[in-house]
C-alpha cells in the first residue's frame, strides 16, 4: 500500500510511439517525473511536443509503449476493466470545447457521471445541487449548453468533472477557446477548487499566461522529451533551455520599437549620448528591483526607459532597461549583480543612443 498522498501522479521512464504511414513517431521519450498530490501542474510545449499524449496516459486514454505511470503508487496498467472505471472516477477531465450534450439539460449533464455511477437518485440530486452551487450556475439548472456563454459551459465542464469526487483533475486546454476575461475567471475556479478541495490538477495548454497565472510547477516538453521542469517562478524567470525561451518570448518584455530603432541609428561622437542598460530579475532569492540601491550603486543619474515586473508566486520577475549618461565611465555591471548587494540577477549594457535632452 502506498503512503503518498492521494492524487500523486508518477511518470517512470515513460515513452510513447504511434505507429504511421511515414514511419514510427516518438511522441514522448523517457518522461520521469513526479506530479505532487494538491499542486497544480502545467505542461507547455509548442505543437506535436507530446502534451496532450503525456496528459491522457494519467487516466489511460493513451497507454505508454514504455515505462509506468502511477497514480497514488498503483501501476495502472496493471488495472482490469474495473479497476480502470473506477480509476476514471477519481480522474476528471475537462475539455477546451467543453464536450457537453447538447440535448441534456445543465442538471443532467453534471448528474450523468454519478447515474452511471450507480448513485442513487436523492444524493445525485443533492451533489448536482452543491457541484451547481461550487461552479456559480445554480440558477442554470434546466437550461440546455446551446444557451450557455463559452465560460459558462466550462463551469458546467468543471462541475460535470468534479461529480464523482476526483482527486485529480486533467486540464486539456480548458481556456483556450474562452476571452481573456472569461479565462481569468475559470482559472480563478480552478484555483479554488485546488486550494479548496485538495484537487491535483495537471493541465496543458499554449496559453503562457495560463501556466503563470496558475501552476505550481511546468515542465517544457519538446519533440517528447522533458527539457525543464521547475517551479513556474523559476523557469519563467530564469528558462534555462532554447525551447522554454522561445515558448516565453512573448511574455517579455523586449525593446521597445522606438528605443530599437534609436539604438540602430547609433550616436555622433562628440554629442551627448545615454548609454541603455538591461537590469533582469529572475525571482532567486527574494531580489527585488529598489530604486533607491540601483541610483546608489551608479552614483549617476539614472532614468527608466522601459520595462517592468510581474509576480509569480511572491517571485519579483522582469526586465528593467535604464539610460544613464553616456560620458561617464560605468561601474562593475557584473560585480553588481553578484553577491547580497546585488541589485539585480543581471546587467548588460545592451547600446548607445543619441540623448536628445541635452
Ligand atoms: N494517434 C496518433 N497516431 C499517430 N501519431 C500521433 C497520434 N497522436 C499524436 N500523434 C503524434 O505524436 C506527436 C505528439 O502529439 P501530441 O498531440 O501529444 O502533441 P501536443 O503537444 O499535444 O500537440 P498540440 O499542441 O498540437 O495538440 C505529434 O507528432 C503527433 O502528430
Amino acid at each position: 500500500m502506498s503512503t503518498q498522498a492521494l492524487g500523486t501522479v508518477a511518470f517512470e521512464q515513460v515513452g510513447k510511439t504511434y505507429p504511421s504511414a511515414a514511419g514510427p513517431v516518438h511522441a514522448l521519450q523517457d518522461i520521469t517525473l513526479e506530479v505532487p498530490a494538491s499542486t497544480i501542474f502545467g505542461i507547455i510545449g509548442r505543437s506535436g511536443a507530446g502534451k496532450s499524449s503525456l496528459l491522457r496516459t494519467i487516466n489511460r486514454l493513451e497507454r505508454p509503449t514504455t515505462g509506468r505511470v502511477r497514480v497514488d503508487g498503483v501501476d495502472i496498467a496493471t488495472l482490469d476493466e474495473e479497476g480502470l472505471v473506477a480509476l476514471r472516477r477519481r480522474i476528471g477531465m475537462i475539455f477546451q470545447h467543453f464536450n457537453l450534450l447538447s440535448a441534456k439539460t445543465v442538471w443532467d449533464n453534471v448528474a450523468l457521471p454519478l447515474q452511471v455511477a450507480g448513485v442513487g437518485r436523492e444524493a445525485t440530486a443533492a451533489r448536482v445541487g452543491e457541484l451547481l452551487a461550487l461552479v456559480g450556475l445554480a440558477d442554470k439548472a434546466r437550461v440546455y449548453p446551446a444557451r450557455l456563454s463559452g465560460g459558462q459551459k466550462q463551469r458546467v465542464g468543471i462541475a460535470r468533472a468534479l461529480a464523482t469526487r476526483p482527486e485529480i483533475l486533467l486540464c486539456d486546454e480548458a481556456t483556450s477557446a474562452l476571452d481573456p476575461e472569461t479565462t481569468q475567471s475559470i482559472l480563478g475556479l480552478l484555483r479554488d477548487i485546488n486550494r479548496r478541495l485538495g484537487i491535483t490538477i495537471v493541465l496543458i495548454t499554449h496559453e503562457m499566461s495560463v501556466i503563470r497565472e496558475v501552476a505550481d510547477q511546468v515542465l517544457v516538453l519538446e519533440q517528447g522529451r522533458n527539457v525543464e521542469l521547475g517551479p513556474v517562478w523559476r523557469v519563467f524567470g530564469a528558462p534555462r533551455d532554447a525551447a522554454t525561451r522561445a515558448l516565453l518570448a512573448p511574455l517579455q518584455h523586449g525593446v521597445p520599437d522606438d528605443l530599437r530603432r534609436r539604438l540602430e541609428a547609433g550616436v555622433t561622437p562628440g554629442r551627448p549620448s545615454e548609454r541603455i542598460l538591461r537590469l533582469s530579475y529572475t525571482g532567486e532569492g527574494g531580489l527585488e528591483p529598489d530604486f533607491a540601491r540601483i541610483g546608489d550603486a551608479f552614483s549617476l543619474p539614472l532614468r527608466l526607459v522601459h520595462g517592468g515586473v510581474d509576480r509569480i508566486q511572491g517571485h519579483a520577475h522582469g526586465r528593467l532597461l535604464v539610460a544613464v549618461p553616456g560620458e561617464h565611465p560605468l561601474p562593475d555591471l557584473s560585480a553588481l549583480a553578484r553577491g547580497p548587494g546585488a541589485i539585480a540577477h543581471a546587467i548588460e549594457e545592451i547600446g548607445h543612443v543619441a540623448d536628445h535632452t541635452r
